[in-house]
C-alpha cells in the first residue's frame, strides 16, 4: 500500500481565482525520494501543503478528489497528529527557528518538550541527532547566530528528531552556497536510509539527479509528467514541459543527435564518462 496517496486532487484557496492544483494523481512509496520540480508557481508548496494537512485544515478552500495519508483521508486526520507523522521542513530556515531558545540543543529540544517527552528521554534523542547530523560543534551557539546553511541543519535536526516517517522538505537549500547544500543533501540522504519517505522541493537538477528515485514535474497546478528519475530526465519532453535537464543529459541528447548515440541518456558525470567510453570502444572494434 501507497504511504500516501493522491487521487484526482483539483484545490482552490479562498482567495485564489483558479485552481491551483488540478487533477493530481501520485502515489508515494514508503522508504522513497521523491523530488518535486517546476516553475515557480506551479504549485509545488500547495501540494506539500496537501500532503501536511494544511489543505484543508489551515486554508480552508474547496478540495476535491482524494488525499490518503497511510488509507486515511486527509479531512480525517487531525493537524497535531498528522505532525508527528509528517515533518516539514520550510525554504527560509529563520521561520523554523522557534526565537524561545537560547542554545542550538535547546531549540532542538523544543519540539519533544511541547510533546511532554520525559527530559532524560530529549538529552539522548537531541544528543543521538546532533551526533548524526555532525553538528556538535554548533550546539552551545545560539540559534540566530549561526549561518543560513547553519540555521537549515539545525531546522532539518529539530524536524527530525521527532521521527516523524515522511519528510516533506520544501527548497531548503535555495539559499545555500554549494558546500551546505550538499550537507543538507547528505542529512537528507542518511534520512533515506533510515527509510523514511522523502518528498522534496528543489529545483538544482544535477542533485536531484544523483538522488531522487522519482520525480514529479508541474506545471500551471497539473502534474504534467512523473515516472522513476532515469526516465524523466532523459526524457526530451521535459525541456518542453520548462523542466531543466542535467548537464550531462543535455550532451548525451546532443551527441545524440550528432550521430554518436551514447545508447543512454547519462545523468550524471560518472554514467557520462562510461557511456563515452563505451562508444569509443565499440568504434574501435568496428573500424
Ligand atoms: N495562501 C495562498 N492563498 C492564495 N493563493 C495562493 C496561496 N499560496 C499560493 N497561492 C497561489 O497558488 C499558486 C501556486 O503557488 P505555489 O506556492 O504552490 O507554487 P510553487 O510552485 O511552490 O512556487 P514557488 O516555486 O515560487 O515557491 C500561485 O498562483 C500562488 O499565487
Amino acid at each position: 500500500m501507497s504511504i500516501i496517496s493522491i487521487k484526482n486532487l483539483t484545490y482552490q484557496y479562498p482567495t485564489s481565482e483558479e485552481d491551483v492544483l488540478r487533477d493530481i494523481s501520485v502515489e508515494f512509496e514508503s522508504g522513497k525520494f521523491y523530488a518535486v520540480i517546476g516553475a515557480n508557481g506551479a504549485g509545488k508548496t500547495s501540494l506539500c501543503n496537501a500532503i501536511r494537512g494544511f489543505i484543508p485544515h489551515f486554508y480552508n478552500g474547496e478540495l476535491q478528489g482524494d488525499v490518503l495519508i497511510e488509507g486515511r483521508d486527509i479531512r480525517e486526520w487531525e493537524l497535531g497528529e498528522l505532525s508527528t507523522k509528517i515533518g516539514y521542513v520550510f525554504q527560509n530556515p529563520f521561520t523554523q527557528i522557534s526565537g524561545v531558545k537560547d542554545t542550538v540543543f535547546d531549540e532542538i529540544s523544543f519540539g519533544l518538550e511541547n510533546l511532554g517527552v520525559e527530559e532524560s528521554e530529549i538529552r539522548s534523542r537531541v544528543a543521538d541527532i546532533i551526533q548524526l547530523l555532525e553538528i556538535g560543534h554548533l550546539q552551545e551557539k545560539n540559534p540566530f547566530e549561526l549561518s543560513g546553511g547553519q540555521k537549515q541543519r539545525v531546522a532539518l535536526a529539530s524536524i527530525i528528531v521527532m521521527e516523524p516517517e515522511i519528510l516533506v522538505i520544501d527548497e531548503p537549500t535555495s539559499q545555500l552556497d554549494p558546500q551546505s547544500t550538499e550537507a543538507i543533501f547528505s542529512i537528507i540522504e542518511l534520512m533515506q536510509k533510515k527509510g523514511k519517505t522523502i518528498i522534496l522541493v528543489e529545483h538544482k537538477i544535477e542533485l536531484i539527479a544523483e538522488y531522487a528515485d522519482y520525480i514529479i514535474v508541474m506545471k500551471d497546478g497539473k502534474a504534467v509528467l512523473q515516472g522513476n528519475a532515469d526516465d524523466v530526465l532523459s526524457n526530451e519532453q521535459a525541456i518542453e514541459l520548462g523542466c531543466a535537464l542535467p548537464q550531462y543529459a543535455l550532451f548525451g541528447i546532443e551527441m545524440k543527435e550528432n550521430g554518436m548515440d551514447l545508447g543512454t541518456i547519462p545523468l550524471t558525470e560518472k554514467k557520462a564518462i562510461s557511456a563515452v567510453q563505451h562508444l569509443l570502444e565499440k568504434r574501435r572494434v568496428t573500424s
